[in-house]
């Protein structure tokens, strides 16, 4: 059980240090620059990375070891893990939310993860078994901390850009099983990976922009509005439309982007943990981990 629990968090790591790594990435920090951001830069992120490795491995662990039907609980139970993988992020980037998104939606996908072992005497993961769980555990998330929102300050950004244009970002994600990832990116990480002459880092940009082209980023919403959050799936569109990055006119789009969106300082943090969800799906799915 450790050692699966252990193959689990491995696969967390390699892929937040793949989405990092991937270059170039519009407004976000990659092997060239900091992107729209100027508390973190790539240094940041394998920190912080290092510094999240064993709470992966706990996830997974705590969804091995727990017990009943309610899956809700599992979910609970996360809290305390979350919170003090949110102090070793503080801690070893000095203050940067590098990881704020991911330490919420990697962590409940590597409980699944170890869930999926329950009853097994080996486990061969599968991408929708593990979304089918992760909707199970947070069942009724949107109602409690979006719908029936009554504060009269303090509002985090999700609950903010929430009441103003109706997103649900990342608690709509896992609370449906993340569909973003099941119906856009990983069918088509998983066709260009079939296309043995492609680099990965090129895979893994072409993936983010088709994400970027229709994903409810509300990280760009919180930094600026609605209208911003078009422009960026639009941009990535264009991108697409010219080749992306198979093509020399749609890499010197990808960059033009960048250069924009760093000056005007949009930064699609949300689509990026969603690459980093999706190249995790295809790093687990079909694995057997023991
Ligand atoms: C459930 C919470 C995580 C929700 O918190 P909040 O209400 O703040 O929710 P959101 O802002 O909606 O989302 C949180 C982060 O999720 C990422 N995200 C955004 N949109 C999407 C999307 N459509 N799909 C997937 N993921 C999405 C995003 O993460 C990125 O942003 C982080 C940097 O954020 P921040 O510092 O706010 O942004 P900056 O622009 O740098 O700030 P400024 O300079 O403008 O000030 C970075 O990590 C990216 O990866 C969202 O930020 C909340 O309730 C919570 O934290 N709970 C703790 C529970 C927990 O951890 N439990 C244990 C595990 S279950
Ligand atoms: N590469 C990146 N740049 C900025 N924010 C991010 N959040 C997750 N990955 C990120």
């Amino acid at each position: 059980m450790v050692a699966y629990c252990e193959a689990v968090g491995r696969c967390a790591v390699t892929a937040l240090l793949y989405e990092v790594s991937a270059t170039p990435k519009p407004g976000l920090v990659d092997r060239l620059n900091q992107g729209a951001h100027k508390d973190m830069d790539f240094f940041s992120f394998m920190a912080s990375t290092a510094a999240l490795s064993s709470y992966f491995i706990k996830c997974a662990f705590q969804g091995t070891m727990f017990d009943g039907d309610d899956l809700g609980r599992l979910f609970q139970s996360l809290r305390p893990l979350g919170k003090e993988a949110e102090d070793a992020m503080l801690r070893a980037t000095g203050g940067a939310n590098t990881h704020k998104g991911l330490i919420f939606s990697m962590g409940i996908i590597c409980a699944a993860a170890g869930r999926c072992l329950k009853g097994k005497k080996d486990a061969c993961l599968d991408a929708e078994e593990i979304c089918t769980l992760v909707s199970c555990m947070t069942r009724g998330l949107c109602a409690r901390e979006l719908y029936a929102l009554k504060k009269a300050a303090g509002f985090t950004h999700g609950e903010r850009i929430y009441q103003k244009y109706g997103f649900r970002g990342i608690r709509g994600e896992v609370e449906n099983g993340f569909p973003t990832v099941r119906t856009y990116s990983l069918p088509v990480l998983r066709q260009l990976k079939s296309r043995k002459d492609y680099p990965i880092n090129d895979i893994l940009v072409q993936t983010l922009l088709h994400l970027m082209a229709v994903n409810e980023d509300t990280n760009v919403a919180a930094r600026h509005d609605k209208e911003t959050l078009n422009y960026v799936k639009r941009y990535a569109s264009e991108a697409l439309d010219a080749g992306g990055m198979f093509t020399a006119e749609g890499i010197d789009l990808i960059h033009a982007m960048d250069r924009d969106f760093i000056i005007k300082n949009i930064s699609p943090g949300g689509t990026a943990d969603l690459l980093a969800v999706t190249i995790m799906f295809d790093l687990l799915q079909g694995t057997r981990l023991i």
